[in-house]
């Protein structure tokens, strides 16, 4: 019986989700079902075979896994109006950032199985980086269930959820910055005189490239740039420039930040 997957919110999350699942084959789209308060996201998610509910509640009684993909301050009001459908039959997935799992129990009702993952975009191409963490009425099946949805389009942690606003800094908001660090290398090699379309791809390919590096070789991140900086090279040049500018205090900042305000939606 193949495992039916619906989503409450159907936004650029659901999507990177959707579509994640059906390219690795985990869960295809005939089997998802989805549910947004905008018809037009809903005719791009049937375009693809994916089944549009007129109701949370309707789709919770048609799926195995549920998917609350709308914002953080939506969570509790979807829970609550899905709770006549909700049992311990429905494994819950939220992916809102900073909604603790007490919260979603409540709002939930007594035995109602609850995970929190926070994913990123990457899972459309097969990439993500998550972590997830259980509620108190979910046993290892649930994790399961979650865990192999996860690994067949990348990469999933298990943590304390106290260290899910942490996640989120790094990696659940973690692509828009690599998406400004291609942008701002695109840029510069515009202005080093390459065209447009040749630097962004060099940029992009670069940045996938070193990332397989850190995950194939093991090796740390500080070695592999020794392995590029020849002594009074161009590489050591740019490093000096980028030291000079503050990169790694402004990413530590940048994920600090995220992680910071995942606390305070924690506590609204
Ligand atoms: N985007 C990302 O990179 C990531 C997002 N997340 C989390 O995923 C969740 C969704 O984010 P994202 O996909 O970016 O948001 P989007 O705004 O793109 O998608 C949410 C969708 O849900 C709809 N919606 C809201 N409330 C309801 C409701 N009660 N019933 C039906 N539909 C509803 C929204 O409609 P409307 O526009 O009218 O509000 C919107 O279409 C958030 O909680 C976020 O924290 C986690 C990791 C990464
Ligand atoms: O910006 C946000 O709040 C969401 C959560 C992680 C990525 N996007």
């Amino acid at each position: 019986m193949p495992l039916r997957v619906g989503f409450v919110g159907s936004g650029m999350m659901a999507e990177a989700l959707a579509g994640g699942f059906d390219a690795s084959g985990v869960a295809a789209f005939s089997d998802m079902c989805c549910v947004d308060r905008n018809q037009p996201r809903l005719d791009l998610f049937a375009s693809w075979g994916v089944t549009p509910c007129a109701t949370a509640t309707e789709l919770a009684k048609k799926c195995d896994v549920i998917f609350i993909a709308v914002k953080p301050y939506g969570v509790a009001a979807v829970l609550e109006e899905m709770r006549p459908a909700l049992s311990k039959d429905t494994l819950v997935v939220s992916i809102a950032a900073g909604v603790t799992i007490a919260t979603m129990e409540a709002a939930a009702g007594e035995g109602v199985p609850i995970i929190r993952v926070m994913p990123n975009t990457p899972c459309l191409v097969k990439c993500v980086a998550a972590a997830m963490s259980a509620g108190r009425y979910c046993d290892q099946t649930h994790a399961d269930t979650v865990s192999t949805l996860f690994d067949a389009v990348g990469k999933i942690h298990q943590v304390k959820e106290s260290l899910l606003n942490a996640v989120t800094g790094v990696s659940g908001s973690g692509p828009a910055y690599v998406f400004q660090v291609i942008e701002a290398m695109a840029d510069g090699g515009v202005l080093a005189g390459l065209p447009r379309g040749v630097a962004q791809d060099l940029a992009a390919r670069t940045v996938m490239g070193a990332a397989k590096m850190v995950i194939e070789t093991g090796k740390h991140p500080g070695a592999l740039k020794d392995g590029v900086t020849s002594p009074g090279g161009t590489t050591i040049a740019a490093v000096a420039e980028l030291e000079r500018c503050g990169v790694r205090s402004a990413f530590m900042r940048a994920v600090k930040a995220a992680a910071d305000r995942g606390e305070e939606l924690s506590k609204q």
